[in-house]
């Protein structure tokens, strides 16, 4: 999908939602063990729900690869699922040298149809190009993570007195254009997503960390936002495990569409 796109698709949905599909065996509703493929039967109902408020969704990996050969099943199914003018966001967070990194990149693009994959920084450039071989494909690179940790390497001061997140960001914004990279922001780092923004004016910045993790939306969006809407906007349980009754695709849905108005009327759409 290309960022004109994407920006289109806010436009059009009035949103910046994107769900993310930490679809774990315990914690979705009960009656779901019964079908032969869970993860994917409860990620299916999930999509359907929210669709309408979502302009992206978000599996994570680890909630897929800790099953093995079955959550990589799932996994496949619900990519084979998901409706294909949503942005879809590999949670993967990998980062490896040139050739592993190629095949990452083989994995998440050609295997799996993915749009963007998670990448840590930490290996520098050629963990980072292999990427950006496809088309049409990003890149989102963690910058100022939401985690406490997030703090330990992200924050330290440099000699020249830039935290080395920013340091992060002006260099790796030269690899490619904010047509193809995006960075991860913690919703609960305002003060990090206003600097950011100024460092950044065009890129979409990933933001996690509303819902769950007490992030605070209004100033997400007030700091975060451009012309071209500038964030996806991630909750994950706050969304999929709203109920895990029966109800639970209804609550989501209720849930997705509260905040896609809510986004929509701090943007004053
Ligand atoms: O890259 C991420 O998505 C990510 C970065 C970050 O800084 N913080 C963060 O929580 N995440 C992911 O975003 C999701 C947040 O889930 P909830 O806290 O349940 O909304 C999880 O999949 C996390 O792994």
């Amino acid at each position: 999908m290309q960022y004109s796109q994407l920006s289109a698709l806010i436009r059009q949905k009035q949103s910046m939602l994107c769900v993310g599909l930490d679809s774990d065996l315990h914690h979705i509703p009960a009656h779901l063990l019964r079908s032969p493929d869970p993860i994917f039967e409860f990620n299916k109902q999930i999509i359907d729900a929210t669709y309408p408020y979502a302009v992206a969704y978000k599996p994570n990996l680890a909630f897929y690869e800790a099953l093995g050969a079955r959550g990589w099943d799932s996994l496949a199914r619900t990519m084979e699922y998901m409706p294909k003018d949503v942005f879809r966001i590999a949670d993967a967070k990998r980062g490896d040298i040139g050739n592993t990194a190629a095949l990452y990149a083989r994995t998440f693009f050609e295997t799996l149809h993915f749009d963007a994959v998670t990448l840590s920084p930490y290996m520098g450039k050629d963990s980072i190009t292999p990427f950006l071989e496809y088309p049409d494909k990003w890149v989102i690179v963690l910058a100022r993570t939401s985690n406490a940790g997030g703090a330990d390497f992200q924050e330290l001061k440099l000699q020249d007195g830039r935290h080395l997140y920013e340091a992060v960001i002006q260099k790796s914004s030269q690899w490619s254009s904010h047509e193809r990279m995006m960075y991860v922001v913690g919703a609960t780092q305002s003060e990090a997503i206003r600097h950011i923004r100024q460092l950044i004016p065009k890129h979409f910045l990933l933001v996690p960390g509303v819902g769950a993790q007490g992030g605070d939306l209004r100033a997400v969006l007030q700091y975060g936002s451009n012309e071209h809407g500038g964030l996806l906007i991630n909750s994950s349980r706050g969304i999929i495990y709203a109920s895990n009754g029966q109800d639970f695709a209804q609550v989501a849905s209720k849930v997705a569409q509260a905040l896609q108005e809510e986004i929509k009327q701090i943007m004053q759409w």
